[in-house]
């Protein structure tokens, strides 16, 4: 397969349990798993190698410089290049970058989610649909609380305590304000199916080249 234009790149930035994975997923349910490619910036947090188990916990990872902006962005300009990418694989277990990488390779649609990844200039200006999901503060809470001590080994204790420090200020300081660059908002305190169809429907259209201005990987 070869591109005679490149992917169409879209942002999804959202407070952290807003929805963003889910509306994602559910994206993908709907427009194909084939032409679509699904980029996480928790990812792209910083390898922290050098410091302890103890230390890494204490880092705030609701600040923009606790990812690394600079390898995403070089991997998703490989990516619309039409060139494969060794994605770092994130562990939250052990609050650092796994050892294992994977290989990924560009298809038509690449969706990058995270709840920063509306901050940086130069990653906003690679694309070309940027959306935010937007849920209330307790509801975020309530889910990232049943998902952190589900999925993320947390306690009860650890979640509040991190929430109130860092993620709940970070959040108006760094991911709110980047609402003000988004084209789609989808409000995601009940259902967001509405929202996914229309932008599926817009995945659909761009894959299957019925876009104007977007005809993009041509299959030789
Ligand atoms: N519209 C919704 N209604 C009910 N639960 C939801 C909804 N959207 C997301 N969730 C749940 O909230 C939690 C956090 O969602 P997730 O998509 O992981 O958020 P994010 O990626 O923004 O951190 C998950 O357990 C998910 O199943
Ligand atoms: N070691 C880490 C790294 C990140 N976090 C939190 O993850 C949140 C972002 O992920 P979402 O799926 O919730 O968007 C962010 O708010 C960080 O606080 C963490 O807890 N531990």
């Amino acid at each position: 397969m070869s591109n005679n234009k490149k992917s169409f790149l879209i942002l999804v930035a959202g407070g952290s349990a807003s929805g963003k994975s889910t509306v994602v997923k559910n994206i993908l349910k709907k427009a194909g798993a084939h032409d679509v490619l699904i980029i996480t910036h928790d990812d792209y947090y910083n390898r922290e190698d050098d410091l302890t188990m103890e230390q890494r916990i204490k880092i705030n990872y609701d600040h923009p410089d606790s990812l690394d902006n600079n390898l995403l962005n070089f991997h998703l300009s490989e990516l619309l290049k039409g060139n494969s990418i060794e994605k770092p694989i994130y562990d939250f277990v052990s609050y650092n970058r796994s050892d294992k990488t994977e290989s990924v390779n560009p298809k038509p649609i690449i969706i990058v989610e995270g709840i920063l990844v509306l901050t940086d200039k130069r990653i906003r200006e690679l694309a070309d649909l940027k959306i935010f999901v937007e849920s209330d503060d307790d509801v975020r809470f309530i889910r990232r609380l049943q998902r952190d001590i589900n999925e993320r080994q947390r306690t009860v204790e650890s979640v509040i305590d991190q929430y109130l420090n860092t993620v709940k200020p970070m959040h108006y300081k760094y991911v709110k304000p980047t609402k003000r660059y988004a084209d789609i908002i989808i409000p995601n305190d009940t259902n967001h199916s509405v929202a996914v169809d229309v932008i599926a429907g817009k995945i659909k259209d761009i894959i299957r080249g019925n876009n104007n201005e977007w005809f993009i990987w041509k299959v030789l």
